[in-house]
């Protein structure tokens, strides 16, 4: 803390300045926020790959703060403007860039920020990458050991491979024989999960059966980064994070039709030793009991006969009348841009250099509708292109 960064504050002053206390260096922006903090968003200049870095002046104080920086950040770009939203958050809006990957929050103050700052006693600051439009809701399934998750979901991802994707989720627990590092889970060792765990790289984690299993933040964004809807077969602990947690998903329970059928399935499946059967069903117990909880799972299945259940699952996903892939609307953000903003609208200007390649010049971003934010996805974005009208204000909506 207070050591000396890349750059002084001295550099930052005559620099360009959009109106919203942003001034650019490179790939640095600043920006003000409240009355005594400048928030430095950008590369470092001492490292040969640009990356995201944050960095915060405290002007009260005359001292710079390197806070920890929680979720996935973006991918660095040669340029980016910022604007503040509102007295949480910062949009940062990457340039040379496709909607899809422009609109970058980055949390200085919401809940969840405010909540892991009093946990790790530091500054803290949180990315988020917004989403146009509604994402679709990952899908969260729990049941007890041997219920049959994992071959319900085997069937879903062989019958609809790109549509969703498995969150890998980490764990301590050793492989089975069939199963491969990566693809069904991280194996990891408990001390790395540990470390990873108190530096906010877990969207959940739940010990089971006596082994740590988790699911990383970035488990959840690869999936959603391929386009596809994400999948996570976690244990009743886990769903109450979820549900907890700002990522907005649907919980399906699955249940045996017997006990004694549970009893069956996980001993015909052989992976397990006798002391570890023993656990799982004294577990299974316990699970059965806490899937009925009021307000946490959306839906209760019975895989009695797999076909049936499986169809069933399918219904409720909405997948029985074929797979509705509704067109996304991309536009190409342009390295040079200004920034404007009226009421929870942003009004992104491209020059007329843009407009000289294509229809327009001019895009909004609306954020009325928000909603999520990190350690998950800020969605709900809506963007735009229009036509400008005469006098200067925003004209006629383009169609996508
Ligand atoms: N909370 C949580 N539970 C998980 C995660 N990954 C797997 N689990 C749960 O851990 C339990 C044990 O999983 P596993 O060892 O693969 O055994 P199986 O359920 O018998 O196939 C199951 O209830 C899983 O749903 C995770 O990332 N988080
Ligand atoms: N409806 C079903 N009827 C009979 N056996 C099933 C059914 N569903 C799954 N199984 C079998 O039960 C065992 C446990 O299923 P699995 O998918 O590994 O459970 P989980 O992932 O919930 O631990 C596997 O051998 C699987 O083939």
């Amino acid at each position: 803390m207070g050591e000396a960064p890349a750059f002084v504050v001295d550099d930052l002053k005559g620099n360009f300045t959009n109106g919203f206390h942003l001034k650019s260096k490179g790939y640095e922006t600043s920006i003000d926020f409240g009355c005594n903090k400048t928030y430095v968003i950008g590369a470092t200049e001492n490292e040969s790959k640009p990356t995201f870095g944050v960095r915060i002046f405290n002007k009260s104080t005359d001292e710079w703060v390197i806070p920890n920086v929680l979720g996935t950040k973006p991918e660095p770009s040669i340029g980016h403007s910022a604007i503040i939203l509102d007295e949480e958050r910062i949009l940062v809006i990457k340039g040379n860039t496709s909607s899809d990957d422009s609109f970058w929050f980055l949390e200085v103050n919401t809940a969840f920020v405010r909540e892991q700052k009093t946990r790790l006693g530091t500054e803290v600051v949180a990315w988020s990458k917004g989403v146009i439009g509604e994402a679709e809701k990952p899908i969260v399934i729990s049941g007890p050991s041997g219920v049959g998750k994992g071959t319900l979901i085997s069937k879903l991802m062989e019958e609809f491979p790109s549509t969703f994707g498995f969150s890998v989720s980490h764990t301590t627990r050793a492989p089975r024989n069939n199963e491969q590092n990566g693809v069904h889970y991280h194996y990891t060792e408990r001390s790395v999960m540990e470390k990873d765990i108190e530096d906010g790289k877990f969207l959940e984690f739940a010990a089971v059966h006596g082994n740590l299993y988790g699911t990383s933040v970035e488990a959840v964004d690869v999936v959603a980064d391929k386009g596809k809807r994400c999948v996570l077969d976690i244990d009743v602990q886990g769903a109450r994070s979820v549900r907890a947690s700002s990522l907005e998903a649907i919980f399906i329970f699955i249940c045996p039709p017997s006990f004694e059928e549970l009893e069956k399935r996980l001993r015909a499946r052989g992976t397990e030793t006798e002391e570890q059967i023993q656990k799982r069903l004294r577990n299974a117990k316990a699970e059965l009991e806490q899937g009925k909880s009021p307000g946490l799972f959306d839906h209760i299945l019975v895989n009695d006969n797999l076909e049936t259940c499986y169809e069933k699952l399918k219904k409720l996903l909405g997948l029985t009348d074929g797979v509705k892939n509704t067109p996304k609307t991309v536009f190409h953000v342009p390295l040079e841009h200004t920034v404007s903003r009226i009421d929870q609208k942003i009004l992104i200007n491209c020059g007329v250099e843009e407009q000289e390649k294509s229809a327009t010049n001019m895009f909004v971003l609306d954020f009325t509708s928000i909603k999520g934010g990190a350690p998950a996805r800020t969605r709900g974005l809506r963007f735009y292109a229009v036509e400008p009208s005469i006098n200067g204000t925003i004209g006629t909506q383009i169609p996508s």
